[in-house]
Protein backbone atom coordinates (compact mmCIF):
# COMPACT_ATOMS: atom_id res chain seq x y z
CA UNK A 1 0.00 0.00 0.00
CA UNK A 2 1.05 3.26 -0.76
CA UNK A 3 2.04 6.15 1.56
CA UNK A 4 -0.76 7.68 0.98
CA UNK A 5 -3.26 5.61 0.64
CA UNK A 6 -2.47 4.34 4.30
CA UNK A 7 -2.37 7.97 5.38
CA UNK A 8 -6.10 8.10 3.49
CA UNK A 9 -7.37 4.97 5.20
CA UNK A 10 -5.69 6.20 8.86
CA UNK A 11 -8.28 9.22 8.91
CA UNK A 12 -11.30 8.57 7.21
CA UNK A 13 -13.64 6.87 10.05
CA UNK A 14 -16.58 4.02 9.37
CA UNK A 15 -19.45 5.39 11.21
CA UNK A 16 -22.47 2.52 10.85
CA UNK A 17 -26.03 3.27 10.41
CA UNK A 18 -25.17 7.28 9.41
CA UNK A 19 -27.58 8.68 8.00
CA UNK A 20 -29.89 5.98 7.69
CA UNK A 21 -29.86 2.37 9.19
CA UNK A 22 -27.36 -0.19 7.10
CA UNK A 23 -25.49 2.70 5.88
CA UNK A 24 -21.66 2.31 7.18
CA UNK A 25 -20.61 6.58 6.09
CA UNK A 26 -17.26 7.68 5.62
CA UNK A 27 -16.41 10.16 7.73
CA UNK A 28 -13.26 12.46 6.03
CA UNK A 29 -13.53 15.17 9.32
CA UNK A 30 -10.03 13.37 10.74
CA UNK A 31 -8.45 13.61 7.16
CA UNK A 32 -9.44 17.09 6.76
CA UNK A 33 -8.27 17.86 10.05
CA UNK A 34 -4.85 16.42 9.50
CA UNK A 35 -2.46 19.00 7.72
CA UNK A 36 -0.04 16.96 6.50
CA UNK A 37 -2.92 14.14 4.84
CA UNK A 38 -5.04 17.26 3.57
CA UNK A 39 -2.59 19.14 1.48
CA UNK A 40 -0.90 15.28 0.34
CA UNK A 41 -4.59 14.86 -0.61
CA UNK A 42 -5.26 18.27 -2.31
CA UNK A 43 -1.81 17.73 -4.61
CA UNK A 44 -2.33 14.20 -5.62
CA UNK A 45 -6.00 15.56 -6.93
CA UNK A 46 -4.41 18.58 -8.22
CA UNK A 47 -1.75 16.48 -10.48
CA UNK A 48 -4.88 13.75 -11.47
CA UNK A 49 -6.26 16.87 -13.18
CA UNK A 50 -3.62 17.32 -16.62
CA UNK A 51 -5.17 20.66 -17.67
CA UNK A 52 -8.19 22.07 -17.05
CA UNK A 53 -10.12 25.29 -17.40
CA UNK A 54 -13.09 24.97 -14.30
CA UNK A 55 -12.35 22.31 -11.57
CA UNK A 56 -16.29 21.52 -10.79
CA UNK A 57 -16.79 20.75 -6.98
CA UNK A 58 -20.09 18.95 -5.37
CA UNK A 59 -22.02 20.03 -2.09
CA UNK A 60 -20.59 19.59 0.62
CA UNK A 61 -18.37 17.57 0.79
CA UNK A 62 -16.51 18.13 -2.30
CA UNK A 63 -16.18 21.91 -2.42
CA UNK A 64 -13.92 21.70 0.40
CA UNK A 65 -11.33 19.51 -1.92
CA UNK A 66 -12.15 20.92 -5.05
CA UNK A 67 -11.68 24.84 -4.50
CA UNK A 68 -8.05 23.80 -3.22
CA UNK A 69 -7.02 21.76 -6.47
CA UNK A 70 -8.56 24.78 -8.75
CA UNK A 71 -6.69 27.22 -6.63
CA UNK A 72 -3.64 25.13 -7.16
CA UNK A 73 -4.27 24.35 -10.82
CA UNK A 74 -4.97 28.01 -11.78
CA UNK A 75 -8.22 26.89 -13.00
CA UNK A 76 -11.92 28.29 -12.14
CA UNK A 77 -13.32 27.17 -9.29
CA UNK A 78 -17.61 26.08 -10.09
CA UNK A 79 -19.78 25.23 -7.32
CA UNK A 80 -22.66 21.97 -8.51
CA UNK A 81 -25.07 22.76 -5.50
CA UNK A 82 -28.56 21.33 -4.02
CA UNK A 83 -31.29 23.00 -5.40
CA UNK A 84 -32.60 25.98 -4.65
CA UNK A 85 -28.85 27.36 -3.56
CA UNK A 86 -28.18 28.95 -6.95
CA UNK A 87 -29.07 32.40 -7.76
CA UNK A 88 -28.90 32.92 -10.93
CA UNK A 89 -30.54 30.75 -13.74
CA UNK A 90 -29.50 27.27 -13.64
CA UNK A 91 -29.80 23.77 -15.14
CA UNK A 92 -30.95 21.33 -12.70
CA UNK A 93 -30.75 17.26 -12.73
CA UNK A 94 -32.16 14.36 -10.28
CA UNK A 95 -30.66 11.86 -9.23
CA UNK A 96 -30.71 8.85 -6.59
CA UNK A 97 -27.65 8.22 -4.31
CA UNK A 98 -26.44 5.62 -1.70
CA UNK A 99 -29.16 7.31 0.96
CA UNK A 100 -31.88 9.00 -0.72
CA UNK A 101 -32.46 11.54 -3.59
CA UNK A 102 -31.39 15.19 -4.51
CA UNK A 103 -31.59 17.73 -7.15
CA UNK A 104 -28.47 19.41 -8.21
CA UNK A 105 -28.16 22.42 -10.24
CA UNK A 106 -25.03 24.63 -11.88
CA UNK A 107 -25.33 28.25 -12.89
CA UNK A 108 -26.68 27.68 -16.96
CA UNK A 109 -23.63 30.23 -17.62
CA UNK A 110 -20.77 28.80 -15.52
CA UNK A 111 -18.70 27.71 -18.20
CA UNK A 112 -17.24 28.94 -21.40
CA UNK A 113 -18.43 27.08 -24.60
CA UNK A 114 -15.86 24.13 -24.93
CA UNK A 115 -14.40 24.70 -21.47
CA UNK A 116 -11.85 21.66 -20.16
CA UNK A 117 -13.92 20.80 -16.73
CA UNK A 118 -12.67 18.19 -13.74
CA UNK A 119 -15.17 17.27 -11.05
CA UNK A 120 -13.94 16.64 -7.66
CA UNK A 121 -15.97 14.76 -4.70
CA UNK A 122 -14.81 13.09 -1.54
CA UNK A 123 -17.03 9.69 -2.01
CA UNK A 124 -17.59 8.02 -5.03
CA UNK A 125 -20.77 5.21 -3.76
CA UNK A 126 -23.63 4.48 -6.21
CA UNK A 127 -21.96 6.99 -8.84
CA UNK A 128 -25.68 8.99 -9.07
CA UNK A 129 -23.81 12.30 -7.85
CA UNK A 130 -21.18 11.66 -10.26
CA UNK A 131 -23.18 11.08 -13.08
CA UNK A 132 -25.59 13.76 -12.74
CA UNK A 133 -22.65 16.30 -12.39
CA UNK A 134 -21.36 14.76 -15.80
CA UNK A 135 -24.54 15.41 -17.55
CA UNK A 136 -24.88 19.33 -16.02
CA UNK A 137 -21.74 19.97 -17.80
CA UNK A 138 -22.11 18.25 -20.73
CA UNK A 139 -25.65 20.20 -20.95
CA UNK A 140 -23.60 23.60 -20.29
CA UNK A 141 -21.75 23.32 -23.14
CA UNK A 142 -18.50 21.87 -21.48
CA UNK A 143 -16.64 19.02 -21.85
CA UNK A 144 -15.49 16.72 -18.94
CA UNK A 145 -11.86 15.73 -18.94
CA UNK A 146 -12.20 13.56 -15.87
CA UNK A 147 -13.39 13.38 -12.15
CA UNK A 148 -11.59 12.38 -9.43
CA UNK A 149 -12.58 11.04 -5.93
CA UNK A 150 -10.87 10.76 -2.54
CA UNK A 151 -12.74 7.11 -1.96
CA UNK A 152 -14.82 4.74 -4.12
CA UNK A 153 -16.69 2.38 -2.32
CA UNK A 154 -16.18 -0.35 -5.05
CA UNK A 155 -19.21 -2.62 -3.54
CA UNK A 156 -21.71 0.00 -5.20
CA UNK A 157 -20.37 -0.04 -8.73
CA UNK A 158 -20.56 3.29 -9.26
CA UNK A 159 -18.34 2.98 -11.94
CA UNK A 160 -20.37 0.90 -13.76
CA UNK A 161 -22.71 4.00 -14.30
CA UNK A 162 -19.57 6.48 -15.63
CA UNK A 163 -18.66 4.86 -18.76
CA UNK A 164 -16.34 7.18 -21.02
CA UNK A 165 -15.60 9.32 -17.45
CA UNK A 166 -11.79 9.39 -16.88
CA UNK A 167 -12.83 8.62 -12.90
CA UNK A 168 -10.09 8.52 -10.24
CA UNK A 169 -10.10 7.58 -6.88
CA UNK A 170 -6.90 8.07 -4.49
CA UNK A 171 -8.62 5.33 -2.74
CA UNK A 172 -10.97 2.11 -3.65
CA UNK A 173 -12.22 0.33 -0.95
O1 LIG B 1 -22.16 8.08 -5.38
P1 LIG B 1 -23.40 8.52 -4.69
O2 LIG B 1 -24.25 7.39 -4.22
O3 LIG B 1 -24.15 9.52 -5.49
O4 LIG B 1 -22.96 9.26 -3.34
C1 LIG B 1 -21.86 10.11 -3.24
C2 LIG B 1 -22.25 11.48 -2.78
O5 LIG B 1 -22.86 11.41 -1.49
C3 LIG B 1 -22.26 12.38 -0.65
O6 LIG B 1 -22.88 13.63 -0.76
P2 LIG B 1 -24.19 14.09 0.01
O7 LIG B 1 -25.29 14.22 -0.99
O8 LIG B 1 -24.43 13.22 1.20
O9 LIG B 1 -23.85 15.57 0.41
P3 LIG B 1 -22.90 16.29 1.48
O10 LIG B 1 -21.53 16.35 0.83
O11 LIG B 1 -23.54 17.62 1.58
O12 LIG B 1 -22.86 15.51 2.77
C4 LIG B 1 -20.84 12.47 -1.17
O13 LIG B 1 -20.21 13.67 -0.77
C5 LIG B 1 -21.03 12.36 -2.65
O14 LIG B 1 -21.29 13.62 -3.25
N1 LIG C 1 -21.21 5.56 2.69
C1 LIG C 1 -20.99 6.86 2.41
N2 LIG C 1 -20.14 7.57 3.16
C2 LIG C 1 -19.92 8.88 2.89
N3 LIG C 1 -20.50 9.54 1.89
C3 LIG C 1 -21.35 8.85 1.13
N4 LIG C 1 -22.09 9.24 0.06
C4 LIG C 1 -22.80 8.16 -0.33
N5 LIG C 1 -22.56 7.09 0.42
C5 LIG C 1 -21.65 7.51 1.35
Amino acid sequence: MTDLKKLILDRVRDIPDYPRPGVVFKDISPLLADPVAFSAVVEELAGLCGGCDKVVGIEARGFILAAPVAYRERAGFVPVRKKGKLPAETLEAAYDLEYGSAVIEVHRDAFAAGDRVFIVDDVLATGGTVQATVELVRRAGASVVGAAVLMELSFLNGRERLEGVDLRSLVVV
